[in-house]
C-alpha cells in the first residue's frame, strides 16, 4: 500500500518583476517523513517555503494538503492547514519581551516553555526583550514557538545555520522525533552531515525548478551536488595548505593580543596572529568569541589587556579605526553588515568609498573591475542586484565576503562566513581564504562547522568559558579532538560529549548583542 502525501505542491511559480524566483517547483511530503529541500544559493528554496506558509503568494501552482486543494493566502490560512515555518531571520518583534511575542501570535505558553527546555535552554526568562537575546537563541525560540502549536508539517529554513554545535544537536534530535510521531518536517540545509543523519528523502531545486527527488542513502551526496549545480563546475579540492608558508621566516606577529578582557565575557586571552596564516577559533555558543571579534574589529572596547598591530599598541574607539589599521570584519549576521536597500555593487564597494580620499574616474574604473571580479569569483547571483535585501540569504552572505576581498585588507576577521552558503561556493571561499594567506594576509576564522577548521586553518585557538584554553596545529585537529576541546576537555581525554551541558561565559547574564 502506498501512503498518500501529507503535502503535495506542484507547478509552483513566482516572479518578482523580471526575476523568476520559481518557475516550476514541486514538493511532495509523506506523513512521518523528514524531507530535505536542497539547492544552491538562490535556487528558490526560501521562496517555496514562503509560498507554502502564506507569507507570499504564488503566480501559479497547486497545493494539496491530505489530498485536498488548499488556497494558502495568508500565514493564518497556512497555520489552519497545519503548515508552520521557522524562517532564516528571527521573527520575534525585537522591542517586545518573549511573553508579549507569544501572546501576539497566540502561542500556548506552557508547551512553548517545555519545548525551550527540551531544546537545551533551561533558564529562559520570558520577560527578556527579544532584542537582548542572541541570534542563536532567538532561532531556537522560533522553533519552540512553532512546535508548541503542533503543526502537521514544520518547515525549517536553515534552522541550524546560526547554531553552535551543542544547540544544533538538540534541534536535530527534536526534528527527528517529529518524524517518528507521524508529523512531517521540511528541512532546508546546506550541511550534508545533517541531511544524511536526519532526512528520508530530498527534493532538489535548481534555478527555480524541481530537478530531482532522491532517497537519502549512503553516497547520495554526489548525486545531489550534481542535481544542484547542473553544469556549474564544482572543484572539490582546496589548495594545499601552507604552500608558500614553509619558506617564510618567522614573522613579527601582525596582531598580538595580550591578556585581553571584555567585561565578564572574555578574560586573559593572549595569542598572536601572523601574516600568512589562517587561525581558526573554535568555541561553543557564547564562550566569548563574539566579544573577541568585536574587540579586534573596534566595535566594543576591551576592559583590560592590550592589542598590538605590527608591534604598536592600538586602542580602537570605532570600527573605522580597525579598518584604518587594515583589519576588516566579516560578521556572521549579514543584516549587521549590509546596507539592505543599496545595490550589490555599492555594498561591495563600501569599504573603498570609506577608505579612499582621491576619488575620481580612475578609482571608479578600478572599483568597477574589482567589484566585478569579486562577484564572479563568489558566483553572486545578481539577478536582483538593485537592492541587496532582495537577494537570497546565501547571496547576501557572499556580498559581505566579496566586500572585504575587494577592499584588499591585510587582516580579515571572518565570523562564521559560510553560514547558509551552498556547497560549491563554500569550496570557493575555502580556496579564497587559503589564497589570502598565501599572499601574506592574516585571517582569524571562527566557524561553527568544525570540519571547516581542518580544511582551512593552520592553527586552532580554543575558547571556553571566556578563556583561551588551548592552541594547537591543525594537524592535531581531527573533529573529535576539536569537539572535546570546545567542551573544555583536555586533549586526549575521551568523554561522551552528548551528555555534557555547555556553560556560558557568564551563566547569570544573557549574552549581550554585539554592537
Ligand atoms: N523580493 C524579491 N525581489 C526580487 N527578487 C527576489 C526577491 N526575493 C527573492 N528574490 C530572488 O529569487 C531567487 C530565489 O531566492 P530564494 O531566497 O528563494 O533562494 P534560496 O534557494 O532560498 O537561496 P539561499 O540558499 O541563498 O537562501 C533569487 O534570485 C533572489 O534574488
Amino acid at each position: 500500500m502506498t501512503t498518500s502525501p501529507l503535502l503535495d505542491a506542484s507547478g509552483v511559480a513566482k516572479n518578482y518583476g523580471a526575476v523568476a524566483a520559481l518557475r516550476d517547483a514541486s514538493l511532495s511530503v509523506l506523513p512521518g517523513e523528514v524531507h530535505a529541500l536542497m539547492g544552491a544559493n538562490g535556487a528558490g528554496k526560501s521562496t517555496l517555503v514562503k509560498i507554502l506558509t502564506g507569507a507570499i503568494s504564488a503566480n501559479a501552482g497547486r497545493i494539496l494538503i491530505r489530498g485536498e486543494a488548499r488556497d494558502i493566502r495568508s500565514p493564518a490560512a497556512a497555520r489552519r492547514a497545519g503548515l508552520l515555518p521557522v524562517y532564516q531571520e528571527p521573527s520575534l518583534i525585537p522591542d517586545l519581551d518573549v511573553l508579549s511575542n507569544l501572546r501576539l501570535t497566540g502561542t500556548p505558553v506552557e508547551p512553548f516553555r517545555a519545548w525551550v527546555r527540551e531544546l537545551g535552554i533551561p533558564d529562559l526568562d520570558l520577560r527578556d526583550t527579544a532584542r537582548d537575546i542572541p541570534l542563536a537563541i532567538l532561532r531556537v525560540l522560533d522553533l519552540a514557538r512553532a512546535l508548541a502549536v503542533e503543526p502537521d508539517v514544520l518547515l525549517l529554513d536553515e534552522m541550524t545555520a546560526a547554531l553552535p554545535a551543542n544547540l544544533a544537536e538538540k534541534v536535530l534530535e527534536v526534528v527527528r522525533r517529529q518524524g517518528d510521531a507521524g508529523r512531517a518536517v521540511i528541512f532546508i540545509s546546506h550541511r550534508f552531515v545533517e541531511i544524511s543523519a536526519l532526512c528520508d528523502r530530498a527534493t532538489v531545486l535548481r534555478d527555480g525548478a524541481t530537478v530531482g527527488v532522491v532517497d537519502i542513502v549512503p553516497g547520495v551526496e554526489e548525486k545531489i551536488v550534481e542535481l544542484m549545480l547542473g553544469t556549474r563546475i564544482v572543484k572539490t579540492h582546496v589548495a594545499a595548505r601552507g604552500a608558500s608558508e614553509e619558506a617564510r621566516p618567522p614573522a613579527r606577529p601582525r596582531i598580538a593580543v595580550r591578556n585581553l578582557r571584555v567585561g565578564t565575557k572574555l578574560s586573559d586571552v593572549s595569542f598572536d596572529l601572523r601574516d600568512g596564516e589562517v587561525a581558526g577559533v573554535v568555541a561553543l555558543e557564547g564562550q566569548g568569541q563574539d566579544e573577541l571579534f568585536a574587540a579586534l574589529a573596534g566595535s566594543i572596547k576591551p576592559s583590560g589587556g592590550t592589542i598590538e598591530v605590527d608591534g604598536s599598541p592600538v586602542k580602537f574607539a570605532h570600527p573605522i579605526d580597525a579598518i584604518r589599521s587594515g583589519i576588516a570584519y566579516v560578521p556572521g549576521d549579514r543584516s549587521e553588515a549590509l546596507a539592505m536597500q543599496r545595490s550589490v555593487r555599492e555594498n561591495i564597494a563600501l569599504p573603498f568609498s570609506a577608505a579612499l580620499r582621491n576619488w575620481g574616474p580612475i578609482r571608479m574604473r578600478k572599483e568597477r573591475a574589482t567589484v566585478a571580479s569579486a562577484i564572479q569569483r563568489l558566483q553572486i547571483d545578481t539577478r536582483a542586484q538593485g537592492e541587496v535585501q532582495r537577494l537570497s540569504g546565501g547571496n547576501q552572505q557572499k556580498v559581505t565576503i566579496a566586500r572585504w576581498i575587494a577592499a584588499d585588507a591585510r587582516t580579515i576577521l571572518c565570523f562564521d562566513p559560510t553560514r547558509g552558503i551552498d556547497v560549491g561556493t563554500k569550496q570557493e571561499i575555502y580556496r579564497l581564504l587559503r589564497e589570502l594567506a598565501g599572499n601574506g594576509k592574516s585571517v582569524l576564522f571562527y566557524t561553527s562547522e568544525l570540519e571547516e577548521v581542518q580544511r582551512v586553518c593552520d592553527r586552532v585557538i580554543v575558547i571556553f568559558g571566556g578563556r583561551l584554553v588551548d592552541i594547537f596545529p591543525v594537524e592535531e585537529a581531527d573533529e573529535p579532538t576539536l569537539m572535546r576541546a570546545a567542551y573544555g576537555l583536555p586533549r586526549g581525554v575521551k568523554a561522551d560529549i552528548g551528555i555534557l551541558a555547555a556553560p556560558t561565559a557568564n551563566a547569570s547574564d544573557a549574552p549581550e548583542a554585539t554592537p
